[in-house]
């Protein structure tokens, strides 16, 4: 069962490595009701690190403690409370979404009642009503994308692992996903998420951490992480490059230049 640990994941010196070393001796923690934003150049672990979290992939060694359940000897009872939303999700084409939710939520023997009304209140903060009953293999991958995210949410979980959530929707519904989101840490939900787009990371997170190379290089409020930075200016971007360089891991492009010019609401 979960401790009442004020600790909702809790990562130590977790190590993965494929050909190369992936994962290199992680650590870190997100405090309950905590939005944390995981940045890092392409290739840095972020991915691989969320992957082991979410009990896909087998790390070679470390921990992982979710809401103070051990991850990789009790994985079902973590799995209970966390959600993982890929930046691939997939939704089944022949369902509507309300029929996705009701199903997701079967699977985790909820009540249909509170199923209906957990169901209806995303459809609705997502901007899906007016789509609740069409079959989703008609959908965008923006609408498929918050069906997706409903569905990893409908279950009341207390961490929340999205990867790259905000990627390819349009301004309106990345508004929509964030206002969920911080609706959901207001209640005392936690979250980490990968992201790109540093203006994400820079508005809603309490903490960020910096990864590169499969290790923590950084991390703290955009305070603490500005006096880290020996950056001139002082906006994130300049703190992320300060840290980690302009270039990305086993790539000749420039590190985040591309990315940045990905713009949220
Ligand atoms: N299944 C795999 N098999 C072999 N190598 C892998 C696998 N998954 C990841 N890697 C390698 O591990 C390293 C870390 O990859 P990861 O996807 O975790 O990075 P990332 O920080 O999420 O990058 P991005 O920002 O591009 O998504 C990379 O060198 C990647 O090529």
């Amino acid at each position: 069962m979960p401790s009442s640990s004020t600790t909702a994941l809790d990562i130590s010196n977790l190590h993965k490595r494929f050909s190369e070393p992936a994962v290199n001796g992680l650590s870190l923690t997100v405090q309950d009701g905590e939005f944390y934003a995981l940045l890092g150049p392409n290739g840095a672990g972020k991915t691989t690190t969320l992957r082991m979290v979410a009990g896909l992939l087998e790390a070679d060694s470390g921990s992982v403690k979710v809401c103070g359940v051990d991850a990789f000897s009790d994985p079902i009872a973590a799995k209970q409370v966390l959600a993982w939303v890929p930046d691939e999700p997939m939704v089944y084409d022949k369902l509507t979404p309300l029929e996705y939710l009701e199903f997701v939520a079967g699977l985790w023997s909820m009540q249909p009642d509170l199923a209906r009304f957990k169901a209806d209140t995303f459809l609705e903060s997502f901007g899906l009503e007016p789509h609740a009953n069409e079959r989703c293999g008609g959908f965008s991958k923006g609408m498929r994308q918050k069906v997706a995210l409903a569905g990893a949410l409908i279950h009341e979980p207390r961490l929340i692992i999205l990867d790259e959530p905000l990627t390819g929707l349009d301004a309106g519904s990345a508004r929509q996903v964030k206002k969920v989101l911080s609706g959901l840490v207001a209640q005392g939900v936690s979250i980490i998420m990968t992201t790109h787009i540093l203006e994400v990371a820079e508005r809603m997170a309490d903490r960020i951490g910096i990864i590169a190379g499969g290790q923590l290089v950084a991390e703290g409020t955009l305070e603490e992480l500005r006096k880290q930075a020996s950056a001139e200016g002082n906006s994130l971007e300049d703190i992320f490059l300060d840290i980690v360089g302009g270039v990305s891991e086993g790539d000749t492009q420039p590190g985040m230049a591309n990315l940045l010019d990905e713009k949220v609401a």
